[in-house]
């Protein structure tokens, strides 16, 4: 399979994309880290796991991706459990305006510290074999939501980290290709509890539930199978790959 031998780390595993990208990765043929801060959640999908695939295939780690001793101790046990680390998924992410510091500390930062510590890991600089790095963005990350300003400005951060770091380990010889994922709406929790977390702009919550209607609703798994083509194709570093209910297609950026 096409991912045999690869060992992988997803944040933000437990539920929604971020578990739909679990299972497609361990599907083709990778061992998979799960990290996450829920504990119940990550320890479920283990039991369903080790079910699937038998004992050995998969890890849950405790993880907040605003802890850098946590991320640190994760990719510690990663490789010493599996030998190493080739694909991350910098996944975990919320949306909530109200408490708009936290989503800038996990949807933005959290991807920035996540990725410089699996680096260490996985560089070709630092003793790693390279791989691929595929950072969950959003539509809000190429196209503002004026329902979620600062939500939107964590995922135009996350594209935009995405696209420089590509050009640094081209450049410098991480060995290592970054892409985004944009995907639009998509059936998860985080859809699902949005219109309580849109704090001062909950008046703006219509006309994004029009655009919704406009744009309909990915599932989970459509999402994943992108992830899998962002992983397995090669020749794929430094793109925004976006995702809608129709089809997919790769974001032509304006050359400066
Ligand atoms: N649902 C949607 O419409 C879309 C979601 N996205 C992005 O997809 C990613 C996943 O979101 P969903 O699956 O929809 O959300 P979700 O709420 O269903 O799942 C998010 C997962 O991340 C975990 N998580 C949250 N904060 C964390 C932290 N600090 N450390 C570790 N894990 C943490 C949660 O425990 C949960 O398991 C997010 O980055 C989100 O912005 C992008 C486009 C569309
Ligand atoms: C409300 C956020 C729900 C989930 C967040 C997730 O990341 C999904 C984002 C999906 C789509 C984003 C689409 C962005 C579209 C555009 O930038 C423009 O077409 C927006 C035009 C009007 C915006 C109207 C509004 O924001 O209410």
């Amino acid at each position: 399979m096409a991912l045999d031998g690869k060992i992988a780390v997803v944040t933000g595993a437990a539920l929604g994309i971020g578990k739909a990208i679990t299972e497609t990765l361990l599907q083709n043929g990778a061992k998979v880290a799960l990290l996450d801060l829920n504990e119940t959640a990550g320890k479920s999908l283990m039991e369903t796991i080790n079910k699937l695939y038998g004992q050995g295939r998969a890890l849950f780690l405790n993880c907040n991706v605003e802890s850098e001793e946590q991320i640190k101790a994760a990719l510690q046990k990663t490789a010493e459990t599996f030998g190493g680390v080739d694909i991350l998924c910098n996944n975990a992410g919320i949306l909530n305006e109200r408490t708009w510091e936290k989503t800038v500390s996990i949807n933005l930062v959290g991807v920035i510290r996540v990725t410089y510590l699996a680096l260490e890991h996985m560089s070709k600089l630092t003793g790693g074999r390279g791989g691929v790095i595929v950072n969950t963005a959003s539509m809000a990350g190429i196209g503002p939501l004026f329902s979620c300003p600062v939500y939107t400005a964590t995922k135009h951060g996350v594209v935009g980290f995405t696209r420089a770091m590509a050009g640094a380990s081209t450049t410098s010889g991480y060995g290592v290709r970054f892409n985004a994922l944009c995907p639009s709406f998509v059936q998860t929790n985080l859809l699902s509890t949005l219109t309580s977390e849109l704090g001062q702009f909950a008046n703006l919550a219509e006309s994004t539930q029009q655009l919704i209607d406009k744009m309909g609703i990915l599932n989970v798994s459509d999402v994943a199978e992108s992830v899998l083509e962002l992983v397995t194709d090669e020749t794929k570093n430094g793109e925004a790959l976006l995702v809608f209910p129709k089809g997919k297609n790769y974001m032509t950026f304006p050359s400066l």
